[in-house]
Order: C-alpha cells, then sequence, then structure tokens
C-alpha cells in the first residue's frame, strides 16, 4: 500500500466495526485502491488528552518500523479534522482471547509452545532488538491471521511500547495481570515530567519476558497465575508468591513458566534466552528442520545439559511423532561434550586458560558410531523414530552423566558419601563403573562458574539424504574425525593448568562436599559446563487444569498513566545487526546450556 499523495479515509470502505474502545474505533474495511481487506483503526482527536496525543504518534512511529511475520503489518497512518486513522493487516481470526474461549478456556501445552509462544518469543525477540519494549503482552493484543484458529499469531497494539533507547520507562504502564515486579512498583502518573527525577525507577526489556511467562500459564491453565479478586491481592501475588502450578502441567512448560516468572528481573532470563528453553525451542527447531530442502544446510541446536535434557527429551518425543506423519527425516545426534575453548572466546578477560591439548572429548551419536551394544539395544527396540531418538538422548545424557563423574572424582573411585541426583535418563545404558556422583551447584553457583566456561551438549539435525550424500557429509564434517572410541583415550585432566591441584573454591566447595579437593580448573569448568540448576522447586498442590471462569476482559488499567518521559539514553547497548541475524536458535539456546558451542550453522 505504497503511493505518493496521501491516503483518505475515502479510499476505503468501511464493512464491519470491530472494536470500540476509550478513544478509538476499529473497523474492517477493504481498501479502493489495492482491493486488500484491512484493519482501520480511528483515534478520535476530540478524545485524546495531550498524554494519547504522544502516545498514537509513538504507537505510530513504533509499529511503522516493524516488519516481522509475526507482527500484524502496518500499512498506513493519515489523519483528517476528525481522526488519525491506522492501516493494518486485518487478522481474520480476531484475538487470542476470543480463540480461548472458543476452546474451551486454554490450549494444549504443544498448541501453545509451538503455534503461540514460539512465534510471540520470535515477535517480541525482534522487538528487543530494536530497543523497543512491547509492554502490552495479553491474548487481547495477539491476533490470529486466519479464522477458526488457522494461520500465525501476530503482536498487535503498540499503543504502550516504548523505545528504551531513547525514553527510560519508569511508568506503571500495561495490564495488571501481566505486570511484572518492576513495573508494579512504579507509580502511575499524568503528565510526562512525573518522576523523572526518581533514578531508581526503571525497568527494562526483562518486563516483556515477565509477561510472555504469564501468557504461557494463562493460555495452558486457564487464567493468569497472580489473578486475584482485589488489585491490592493481585499486587501482593505479583510481588511475593509463587504461582500455583497445577499437577497437570508438565514439566517443560513448567520449567518455562518459571523461568520467565522470576521476580528478580536481573536474574530473569531475557526473550532471547527464553527462546532458546527446550519447551519451545525444539519445536521450532524440528520445524524448522522438516522445512530444509537444501541438503547442504545443517540445523545445530544446542541441547541444555542433563537435567533440562530430560525436558529436552519429553518436548521431543511428543513432536517426534508428530514429525513422522509429516515425513520428516530421521535424526542424526551429534552430542559435543568438548571441554575446550573455543578459539573465538580466548580473549575472554576472565577465561580459565585451558590447554589447547587434552580436554577436548566429543561422544558423535550418528548411527554408524553408537557401540555395537547400544546399536543392538536399538535394534531390538521398536523402530519407530520416536523411541531410537529417545534411546540416543537417554545415552546422550548418560554419556554426559559417566564424562562427568570421571571428572568429579578427578581420576578416583566415588567417594562413599556421594550424593546421588536423580536423573531421568536410563541408567542402564550407564557403564557400570560409573556411579553417578553429581550434586546440583546453586543457581548462582552455576551461572558464576559457567559464565567464563565451555563445553555443552550440541545435537546436529541432518535434512535427509541418500545414504551415499550422507556419507560425503558425515565425512567432511569436522566431527567426523573423533570417534566415540576417543572418548577413553581423552585425557581427563591437564596437570599443567594453571592452579592444578589447588583446593576447589570453598563457594564451589560447600555445594560439592563430594568432590574429590583436588579438582583441578578444568574440572571446574566442567562441572559448570555440565550442571546446570535444577528448576526451582515449586509448590505443586494437586489440582486440574479445569479453566476456572475467563475473567472479563481486560483492558488498560489507565490511559493517564501511558506517558515515560523522554530522555536521551546512552546507557542501553543492543546486539550488533550482525549478531542479531546469527543462527537463531544455537545462539538463543545458550541460556540453556549457557555456552554456544562450536558448530557452524551456515
Ligand atoms: N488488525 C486487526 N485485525 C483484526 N482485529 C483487530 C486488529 N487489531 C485489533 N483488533 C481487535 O480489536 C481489539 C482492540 O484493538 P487494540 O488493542 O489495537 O485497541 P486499543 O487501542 O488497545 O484499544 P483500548 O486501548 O481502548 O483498549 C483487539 O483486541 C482485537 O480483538
Amino acid at each position: 500500500m505504497q503511493r505518493s499523495e496521501p491516503w483518505r479515509v475515502e479510499d476505503f470502505e468501511l464493512q464491519k466495526q470491530l472494536y470500540k474502545g476509550k478513544a478509538s474505533l476499529l473497523y474492517k474495511a477493504v481498501c479502493k485502491v489495492s482491493g486488500i481487506f484491512v484493519a482501520l483503526k480511528l483515534y478520535r482527536k476530540a478524545r485524546l488528552s495531550q498524554l494519547n496525543w504522544y502516545q498514537v504518534q509513538r504507537e505510530i512511529r513504533i509499529h511503522s518500523q516493524l516488519q516481522h511475520e509475526h507482527i500484524v503489518a502496518f500499512y498506513a497512518a493519515f489523519e483528517d479534522s476528525e481522526h488519525v486513522y491506522l492501516a493494518l493487516e486485518y487478522a481474520a481470526g480476531g484475538d487470542l482471547y476470543e480463540e480461548l474461549k472458543r476452546r474451551g478456556g486454554s490450549l494444549s501445552e504443544e498448541k501453545v509452545a509451538r503455534d503461540v509462544l514460539g512465534p510471540c518469543l520470535s515477535a517480541v525477540g525482534y522487538l528487543h532488538q530494536k530497543g523497543f519494549i512491547w509492554r502490552d503482552c495479553k491474548p487481547e493484543n495477539i491476533l490470529v491471521s486466519g479464522k477458526g484458529g488457522r494461520g500465525r499469531v501476530m503482536l498487535a497494539d503498540f499503543g504502550l511500547s516504548i523505545d528504551a533507547t531513547e525514553e527510560r520507562p519508569v511508568t506503571r504502564a500495561g495490564t495488571l495481570d501481566y505486570m511484572a515486579p518492576e513495573v508494579v512498583m512504579c507509580p502511575e502518573k499524568s503528565h510526562p515530567q512525573e518522576n523523572k527525577e526518581k533514578a531508581l525507577l526503571g525497568y527494562t526489556q526483562a518486563v516483556d519476558a515477565w509477561a510472555l511467562g504469564v501468557l504461557a500459564y494463562e493460555l495452558i491453565v486457564g487464567h493468569p497465575p497472580f489473578e486475584r479478586e482485589t488489585r491490592t491481592d493481585t499486587y501482593e501475588q505479583i510481588m511475593y508468591r509463587r504461582p500455583h502450578y497445577p499437577a497437570a502441567l508438565s514439566e517443560a512448560p513448567r520449567s518455562f513458566i518459571s523461568a520467565a516468572l522470576t521476580k528478580s528481573a536481573r536474574k530473569r532470563p531475557s526473550v532471547e534466552e527464553l527462546i532458546g528453553h527446550p519447551w519451545v525451542a525444539l519445536p521450532r527447531a524440528l520445524e524448522a528442520k522438516a522445512a530444509v530442502s537444501d541438503g547442504a544446510s545443517q540445523h545445530a541446536v544446542q541441547l541444555p545439559p542433563p537435567e533440562l535434557g530430560a525436558l529436552a527429551t519429553q518436548v521431543l518425543k511428543k513432536y517426534a511423532s508428530m514429525n513422522e506423519a509429516k515425513g520428516a527425516p530421521v535424526y542424526n545426534i551429534t552430542v559435543n561434550a568438548s571441554l575446550q575453548r573455543h578459539p573465538l572466546q580466548q580473549a575472554a578477560p576472565d577465561a580459565h586458560h585451558l590447554s589447547s591439548a587434552g580436554q577436548d572429548l566429543m561422544l558423535d551419536m550418528s548411527p554408524a558410531s553408537i557401540t555395537h551394544q547400544e546399536a543392538a539395544k536399538q535394534d531390538d527396540a521398536t523402530s519407530s523414530q520416536e523411541s531410537s531418538l529417545h534411546t540416543l538422548m537417554q545415552w546422550a545424557g548418560s554419556s554426559v552423566q559417566r564424562l562427568s563423574s570421571r571428572l568429579l572424582s578427578n581420576g578416583n573411585p566415588a567417594p562413599e558419601s556421594a550424593t546421588s541426583v536423580p536423573h531421568s535418563t536410563d541408567t542402564s545404558l550407564m557403564e557400570e563403573d560409573a556411579p553417578l556422583q553429581l550434586e546440583v551447584l546453586s543457581e548462582a553457583e552455576t551461572r558464576r562458574s559457567s559464565s567464563s566456561s565451555e563445553g555443552s551438549l550440541a545435537a546436529l539435525f541432518y535434512p535427509p539424504l541418500p545414504h551415499d550424500q550422507a556419507a560425503a557429509r558425515d565425512a567432511a564434517s569436522p566431527w567426523s574425525k573423533i570417534r566415540h572410541s576417543d572418548v577413553s583415550k581423552a585425557p581427563l585432566t591437564d596437570s599443567a593448568l594453571p592452579g592444578a591441584g589447588q583446593p576447589l573454591d570453598d563457594s564451589i566447595r560447600a555445594h560439592h562436599g563430594s568432590m574429590s579437593a583436588k579438582a583441578t580448573p578444568a574440572d571446574k569448568v566442567a562441572l559448570a559446563a555440565v550442571l546446570r540448576p535444577q528448576t526451582t522447586a515449586q509448590e505443586d498442590v494437586q489440582g486440574d487444569r479445569t479453566p476456572e471462569k475467563l475473567p472479563q476482559r481486560r483492558r488498560q488499567d489507565s490511559n493517564a498513566s501511558l506517558m515515560d518521559t523522554p530522555e536521551p539514553r546512552t546507557l542501553v547497548k543492543f546486539p550488533s545487526q550482525r549478531a542479531s541475524r546469527q543462527s537463531g536458535i544455537a545462539r538463543a539456546l545458550s541460556f540453556w546450556s549457557p555456552q554456544p558451542d562450536v558448530l557452524s550453522l551456515e
């Protein structure tokens, strides 16, 4: 819808009113010039306060910069004496709130992950890369492109969005049920200069990550997690209480939601990190893989370490059958437990100086390299894709455990006091002489330790190829040089490392009573790489997922509070264009498996 002369309302034939708000009206209309349907949003000038004017301008400024398949397209903005008009992509399926009602109040976990959360995270991640904060995540503002819930979901309504590179968000804006604690703590305001002087006020893009956690919970459970009868009670829930997780909620969405609903904004994973959570990342990765027709492409997905790896297995199992139905290829999974620092990370200021030799362990799990024992197990087992995938995943988990056991004990037999960590991996696949003796670091410890370490699990999802081409591809892969048999030969520690033989830091030992006091720095690095915090134990009161009565349609809490003080900012830094263009999945998974591995994704 591009043309040189200004648009006029006469260029549109209004067909049906879709919505009437305080200051706006929304019509389904057809553009007489192009013939396409649009959603025409009309702001009545007479009803716009000075603040609302600012808000509308900001909406136009921000929305007109957005182009993403999961964001409603912005076609045009124009005005006449009475109205400001926005011509937007028309979403025939209406909003997600209506869709939710049509479906009885909740959606399946798989649908939420694959069809809603994945796309929304990607769209919000895109907003964040541009420096914007959405601030208005809720089902009413997520539209569906096709009727009957078909088509794609799209974010709509950027009336509250803010450019965090230009303005400092200090206002309680949005819809209470979706507000993060740091937003709830902010005051409302009625004119631009209010609160400007309060340096301690303010929040970041992390508020959108929180809201997406609320959204995930609501879509699955049937109501927002902190919703209460009164606003005061809701405030208290948001600030201090953990949500109630119904027993029927599976581990994967629960882990995602509880991460997103981390009260501390500083500790909360970013949207980009949430994109890497197995619950949403793996379905997307599988879909992307299935869509690949070029045999040369590879999709690398970093699998999270064991405790989240179990989640990954569950998620993959669910989707494996769906992909099988679509004729998707069998998975070749390569697990890389490399402990060697990637050359690109050498310059990291706090880097542990790992030797360049001797710490490279790689477990190639492509079918060709699976040991006879595993292969036999696979043959015996049902040949379905799902079960072989499951077996491979379990084997990956147990291999890492084996590796970490050896590192933990520094080659010595396991101490008597060693505490076993219950794992969902199939221990029958583990070597008998590798008892589990892992303990879980506190989250803080793990984050600190892992910030300068590397080592991860990675899986390569190859598109299907004829056998001879697959063999050629495998031979060309740098991974092909190291086979499973090399694992046993690889030295596990390097006595030349600085600090070798020194006692572990007290802080780490406190969490690892069973660890050898002589673990080397490399061991600590390996540990940090292998161990991730268990999902925070959550109160799990028995309950079912019968959705409660749907709440009244929630509208913005306050139109008067939509303003933020324009203030030049220099502090906010966003990823470079180049970084943001790098392959989504492995980069995004870095939170869950903190060190992106060395795989080439292109
Ligand atoms: N592009 C669109 N296509 C179809 N329906 C839409 C579209 N945009 C919005 N709607 C419908 O209109 C409703 C309100 O739209 P929107 O959120 O943009 O208004 P608003 O400015 O937030 O109104 P208010 O602030 O007064 O609540 C949405 O919840 C959705 O049901």
